[in-house]
């Protein structure tokens, strides 16, 4: 506990693990344990048995405790008065080092994060890795976007140099919400390591090198590694070649932006139910889920990847029963990258092993399968994916030579068997005396349970026959035994005590026949009738303990060798790894764009169109959330459609309407779209083209969940009529408002040139924007109904709407009708007062705003930036910085741009694109206010 004070010590004693000192005391109410002392000198003693370990590390984990395992094992050098066992700490377990935990979820990665800080450049280095999988990440970014990264990556645990531990004021804080994310902390000089064990990995198995990272990346991998190295106390963990993440090659959804449009979860109470994962994944392994969530958070920008995905989206789409084929082979499949990592680091079993070599054949099926159907429907992605995948018969061949697959079927039922006991036995308010020994305990053969077949090698085969012969001298001792002592029944076994054998007696007098007969019984055990069912004896028999003795030893002999095949085969899957690895990635990759195949089918969903220019064409688009919620409730959903950007279009739309009229709805269902388009995936429309968005920046009103079917103010409302009178109508007055939204239209019109759906209640913007060119109002609506009753119209059309609707919606919300009736006696007489202001924009002269500089100012950056974006990858040095440096800027004017902290409307996006008209915009912004 002196060595490791950030960690809580489980020590492990036979079948316990257990937690001594102030440690006992301070976890015992925690992990919900009686505190107990020990009996000679009162030390605080609290344990838990050995198979529940995950159920206790989960919990210290969850409170952001590390944990140090410090294991029993077998004093192997152990003489003659030695302790028979040792205890040593062998691992650090912390929330982004897992590996084998049976809490780790399969659909997620679990991302350890390691972050390099450049205080000069204000730039970061950021280094994760999945430790269960191998997955390896790079990526330099700037401080200014480290919140937005962070958040895209989701780290389990956030590793730092510890100069920042005690600097509570350093500006990194701002960025880490220390809250949501555990953080730990690496000595500062690791980072500064001048070689790293991965590249020195990678080099030796002669892996090359395809990218230039810079220095400030391979410092934060120094930290990863370093703390991962100290955590696993020298395990060696398989890691992929790097993947370099380049703003350039993906979407970047900000923060914000990622949580309002509920990509990866809702809103309301930050579950996957509710989510856009949630509404389209079909997937069928689980590294294929960790796949699609990945490809959700990092959509490309990459035409041609979007083109292949596609293509291959349609092919599954248009070849069904190739598709429903594919779908039964992966359900075969499981996970081989962390299959592969846990057999590597010796933490596998013989599961892991059938299940991979099942994973192999059904790889194998699917290859054969989708063959098949290429020679009548040639196809050329599927072609190319296709031939990527690799033989691994002979890894297969060796596994399905070795291992004997119903031992795994009888573990698998011994484990049930053993479960259900131990429930029994928690539900028991009294601990119970162990039950007489059974007859299926001492059925040898069915006991034993070997996982190499017999038949592996002549020389196992032969132990196997001596051990069989050995099970039938034993039958015949039985026999021997019960005619000699005149009983029914004798059970020979091996136990803690040594070789016993064991009658039961019903008769007092034949319990005493039986003990003169036999030459001396157990001390510990004398032959006493137990009444009941406890009518039994153990007593020594030296015929058996010779046997026993025998049986013994060839089992261990057995043992030993099963161990050297274990040992064999392990060092084959390690050898294998990256064809593993690669095939898996392919498989999964087949998982994601034949589950995208079904939903486009399930869900009605088109292939979009999709280019490098600027223009969102959406013909009768639709949110998948939405439609999903409101189909289960049997009601229709509106399409709308949506035009903006590309040359001589609008491209900024206010949109004005009623509350719960749809604004939110309408404004995240275009940018859920083009994440959908930028995944590869076929979106909900009848129609869609979509110029590449580099980036979405999204506002939309902070409580509001679309699942559950209400909107902003509704969310709002309901607070208020059932709870408290907090942020109604939040953020600011009126005018304030109005000021805020405009600069930021002014801003988003001139300066950043984005696309913009802008959604407001301030509907005087529409007359202040009249001037801007490209720019256009839309709204929704209501329409009464006869019976004084109205329905929202949620189909968009040109114009204002001025009429808020706010007071139907409190009703509707439950707000007690006295508050109503001063609302609307209010309402009406502000209403009286009200007179549009003709508003002359000539007063912004005043500000001497000179759109042009700020044009040229942008446009340098975004020309240094293409100029970068020419430098190859493998090129010099130079041009890397170069590059580099470009991007930091032009993030760090992006993060500069960010009116986040002064609205609750901002929006900004950067650009790659050359037109005339529109100046290298690109992206969707959008905003909404109440
Ligand atoms: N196109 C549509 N078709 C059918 N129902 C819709 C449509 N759009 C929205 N809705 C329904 O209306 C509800 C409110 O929508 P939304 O939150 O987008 O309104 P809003 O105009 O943004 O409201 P507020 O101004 O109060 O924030 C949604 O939860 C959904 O049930």
């Amino acid at each position: 506990m002196k060595k490791y004070p950030h960690c809580v010590v489980l020590t492990q004693v036979g079948f316990l693990w257990e937690l001594y000192f102030q440690q006992a005391t301070k976890f015992a109410p925690l992990l919900d344990i009686k505190l107990r002392k020990a009996k000679k000198d009162r030390i605080p003693i609290i344990g838990f048995p050995v198979h529940a370990l995950d159920k206790y590390l989960q919990i210290l984990l969850d409170e952001g405790h590390s944990v140090a395992l410090c294991a029993e094992t077998p004093n192997k050098n152990a003489e003659y008065g030695d302790l028979k066992y040792v205890r040593n700490v062998t691992r650090i377990i912390t929330p982004g080092t897992l590996i084998n935990e049976s809490f780790l979820d399969h659909n997620k990665n679990n991302f350890l994060l390691a972050i390099a800080l450049d205080e000069s450049l204000q730039s970061t280095g950021l280094s994760w890795i999945d430790i269960s999988t191998g997955e390896f990440f790079m990526q330099k970014s700037v401080l200014a976007a480290l919140s937005s990264d962070i958040s895209r990556i989701r780290p389990s645990e956030i590793l730092l140099s510890d100069v920042y531990s005690v600097y509570a004021e350093h500006k990194i804080w701002n960025y880490i919400d220390r809250e949501e994310y555990s953080v730990s902390f690496e000595p500062g000089n690791t980072f500064d390591a001048k070689t790293t064990s991965w590249e020195a990995d990678l080099k030796s198995e002669g892996i090359e090198f395809h990218e230039v990272f810079s220095p400030i990346e391979m410092k934060a991998s120094a930290g990863l590694f370093k703390y991962i190295e100290k955590n696993l106390f020298g395990r060696k963990i398989r890691v992929e070649h790097p993947i370099r993440v380049n703003p350039e090659d993906t979407m970047i959804i900000d923060a914000t932006a990622l949580s309002s449009l509920e990509i990866t979860a809702s809103m309301r109470d930050n579950r996957r139910k509710g989510s856009l994962l949630h509404a389209i994944q079909r997937t069928k392994t689980a590294s294929g889920s960790r796949i699609l969530n990945r490809w959700l958070r990092l959509p490309s920008t990459s035409l041609d990847v979007i083109t292949i995905r596609q293509d291959l989206v349609e092919y599954f789409y248009n070849n069904t029963h190739l598709t429903s084929d594919i779908r039964v082979f992966l359900e075969d499949c499981s996970d081989a990258q962390r299959m592969t990592q846990r057999l590597s680091l010796d933490y596998g079993g013989i599961e892991d092993y059938i299940k991979l070599k099942r994973t192999i054949k059904s790889t194998n099926e699917i290859e054969k399968r989708i063959r098949e159907e290429l020679l009548t429907t040639p196809n050329n992605s599927m072609e190319t994916i296709i031939d990527r995948l690799h033989s691994q018969d002979d890894l297969m061949s060796k596994i399905d030579g070795a291992f004997n697959e119903e031992a795994l079927i009888k573990m698998q039922e011994a484990n049930i068997e053993l479960n259900i006991q131990r429930k029994i036995n928690k539900n028991k308010s009294f601990p119970q005396a162990s039950p007489p020994p059974q007859d299926s305990f001492f059925d040898d053969k069915n006991t034993d349970n070997w996982y190499i077949k017999k038949n592996y090698s002549p020389a196992l085969k032969r132990l196997h026959v001596k051990l069989d012969s050995l099970y039938s001298d034993k039958v015949s001792l039985i026999e021997q035994l019960k005619k000699e002592l005149n009983v029914t029944k004798i059970l020979l076994s091996h136990t803690p005590h040594g070789f016993v054998g064991t009658v039961s007696c019903k008769e007092e007098n034949q319990f005493q026949k039986v003990s003169s007969l036999l030459p001396f019984s157990l001390s510990e055990l004398k032959p006493t009738f137990v009444k009941r069912d406890r009518r039994y004896a153990m007593y020594f028999i030296p015929q058996w303990n010779q046997l026993g003795g025998e049986i013994e030893d060839i089992k261990t002999e057995i043992r030993k060798f099963e161990n050297r095949v274990f040992a064999d085969l392990r060092s084959k899957v390690i050898q294998n790894w990256n064809l593993t690895v690669q095939n898996s990635c392919i498989v999964d990759e087949l998982d994601v764009t034949s589950s995208l195949a079904i939903l486009a089918k399930e869900m009605n969903f088109v292939r979009p169109s999709i280019n490098n220019g600027t223009s969102l064409k959406i013909i009768g688009g639709r949110h998948p959330i939405v439609e999903t919620s409101l189909k289960e409730k049997n009601i229709f959903y509106s399409k709308n459609d949506c035009h903006i950007g590309g040359d001589d279009k609008e491209r900024v739309w206010l949109i004005t309407g009623p509350n719960m009229g749809g604004k939110s709805t309408f404004l995240r269902q275009n940018a859920v779209i083009s994440v959908l388009a930028q995944i590869g995936s076929f979106v909900p429309a009848d129609y869609a083209e979509i110029g590449i968005v580099d980036q979405i920046f999204s506002r939309v009103g902070a409580s509001d969940s679309l699942f559950q079917n209400q909107s902003t103010f509704m969310v709002e409302m309901i607070e208020t009529a059932h709870v408290i009178m907090d942020e109604v109508g939040r953020g600011t007055t009126t005018l304030d408002g109005i000021a805020i939204s405009f600069a930021s239209l002014y801003h988003l019109h001139y300066q950043n040139r984005c696309r913009t759906l802008f959604a407001t209640h301030f509907h005087e913007l529409s007359e202040m924007i009249r001037d801007f060119e490209n720019a256009a109002c839309y709204c929704t609506g209501v329409k009464s109904n006869e019976d004084g009753s109205f329905h929202y119209m949620h189909q968009l059309k040109k114009g204002v709407n001025r009429n808020s609707c706010a007071l139907k919606v409190a009703q509707l919300a439950g707000m007690p009708s006295s508050v109503l009736k001063v609302a609307e006696h209010t309402l009406k007489y502000l209403e009286q007062q009200y007179k549009p202001t003709v508003i002359n924009m000539d007063f912004l002269k005043e500000l001497e705003i000179d759109n042009k500089n700020d044009k040229t100012d942008s446009d340098e950056t975004m020309t240094e930036k293409k100029k970068a974006n020419k430098s190859d990858k493998t090129d010099n040095d130079e041009k890397v910085t170069k590059k580099k440096k470009a991007t930091a800027k032009s993030q760090q004017k992006l993060a500069d741009d960010d009116l986040s902290s002064r609205s609750n409307i901002k929006s900004t996006a950067s650009s790659r694109k050359k037109l005339k008209s529109l100046p290298s915009s690109l992206g969707i912004a959008i905003s909404a206010t109440i």
